[in-house]
Formats: C-alpha cells, sequence, structure tokens
C-alpha cells in the first residue's frame, strides 16, 4: 500500500526526480516511515524508527519541508519547491493533492482542531490552511491565502481571509 502510494506520487514527477526535486526526498521519507508505524513493534522497528527520526530531522532541515509520519496524507503527492513547508502531524490530505513552497497547513491554537482536505486540492505557494476546516474535492487555494473556513467541493477561494470567488470550475 505504502509502495503503491509513494508510485503514484512518482507519477506527479518528472523522471529522475531525486536528482531534480528536493521534495520527492520528504515525500519519500513520509512514505517509509508510515510503513515503519504499520510493522510490528520489536527491536528491529525500534532501530528503524531511530534513523527514521534522524533522517526526518535531516531532510526538514535541509529540504525545509516537514511532513511527519503522523499525518495521513493520500497518494499522488506532488509538492512544488521547497522551503517553509509544514504539515501538522494530525491533518489529512486526500489524495493527488498539490503542496508548493511556503504552505503551511495547521493549526489555529495550540492543540486545536486541524485541517481535512480532499482530493485534487491545489495549494498555492504561501497559503495557510488553519484549525479544523473542511477541504472539499477539487478545490483550489490561491497563493497567499489563508484559510480559515470551510471551502466546498470545486471552488476557487483566495485572499485574507480566503473566500470563494468560483463556486466551480
Ligand atoms: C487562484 C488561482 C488558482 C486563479 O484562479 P482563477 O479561477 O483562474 O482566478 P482568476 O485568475 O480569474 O482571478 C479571479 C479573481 O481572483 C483574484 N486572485 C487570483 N489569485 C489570487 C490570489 N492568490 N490572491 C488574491 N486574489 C487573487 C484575481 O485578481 C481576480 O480578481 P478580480 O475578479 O477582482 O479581477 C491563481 O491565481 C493562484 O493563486 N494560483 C496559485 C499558483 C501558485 O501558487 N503559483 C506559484 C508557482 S510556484
Ligand atoms: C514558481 C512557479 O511558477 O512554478 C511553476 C510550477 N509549475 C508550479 O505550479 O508551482
Amino acid at each position: 500500500m505504502i509502495n503503491i502510494d509513494f508510485d503514484k506520487d512518482l507519477e506527479r514527477y518528472p523522471s529522475r526526480p531525486f536528482l531534480k526535486e528536493q521534495s520527492i526526498w520528504a515525500i519519500k521519507l513520509y512514505r517509509w516511515g508510515r510503513f515503519i508505524d504499520s510493522q510490528n513493534d520489536g527491536l528491529f522497528k525500534k532501530l528503524k524508527l531511530q534513523f527514521y527520526w534522524l533522517a526526518f530531522r535531516l531532510v526538514e532541515t535541509l529540504t525545509g519541508i516537514s511532513l511527519p509520519k503522523g499525518a495521513v496524507i493520500g497518494p499522488g503527492l506532488r509538492i512544488w519547491h521547497f522551503g517553509n513547508i509544514f504539515v501538522n502531524s494530525g491533518s489529512i490530505i486526500g489524495k493527488n493533492c498539490t503542496l508548493r513552497q511556503g504552505v503551511t497547513i495547521g493549526n489555529r491554537h495550540e492543540d486545536g482542531p486541524l485541517p481535512v482536505i480532499g482530493d485534487n486540492v491545489e495549494i498555492g505557494a504561501y497559503a495557510q490552511i488553519l484549525g479544523g476546516v473542511q477541504i472539499g474535492n477539487n478545490v483550489k487555494i490561491g497563493a497567499m491565502s489563508v484559510v480559515l473556513s470551510d471551502i466546498p467541493s470545486g471552488a476557487t477561494a483566495v485572499g485574507i481571509p480566503a473566500k470563494v470567488i468560483h463556486a466551480n470550475h
């Protein structure tokens, strides 16, 4: 399952992405972290988790992309570019979603509720999606927008706070 998800991620990247796009490093590590969590407890898993955490800090620092294994992210994730991309570990993101540099998916207040994002959602550069918002399928979030309320499927939303400009596209 985890390998299949990563194959779907790769389909959204050019050939030989490891040489061309730093974001694939973060995605590969995220998928591997999910795989380790799915394994039976034991010494081998413990050792792998220690290595995972070391790799996580390294990749997070090198790429500026923080994709913790606690987040649930569907297959076909595409991250354009890198830097300042933070996903809270309780967030849920559907399949075939696109993130870009500067995107935050997180809470509004410490330990507050977190976004649930549908499938085929395109998130523009530096957009911030905060709190327990529900984003439908096939949504576009404009660059630099701050999403603080639900966005229905098919809509495009822009601005601070983000407002729907097209109900369907
Ligand atoms: C929102 C977006 C998807 C365009 O959607 P669209 O349906 O084609 O919208 P339009 O371009 O027709 O613009 C509609 C209105 O929204 C405004 N608008 C578009 N993007 C906006 C944004 N990010 N923030 C605020 N307003 C925006 C336009 O100025 C226009 O306003 P007007 O009707 O008063 O003239 C696009 O502008 C965007 O932000 N894409 C993100 C891509 C990105 O991050 N690129 C960086 C590459 S690294
Ligand atoms: C910076 C830029 O324009 O990147 C283009 C890229 N195709 C994207 O969608 O993010």
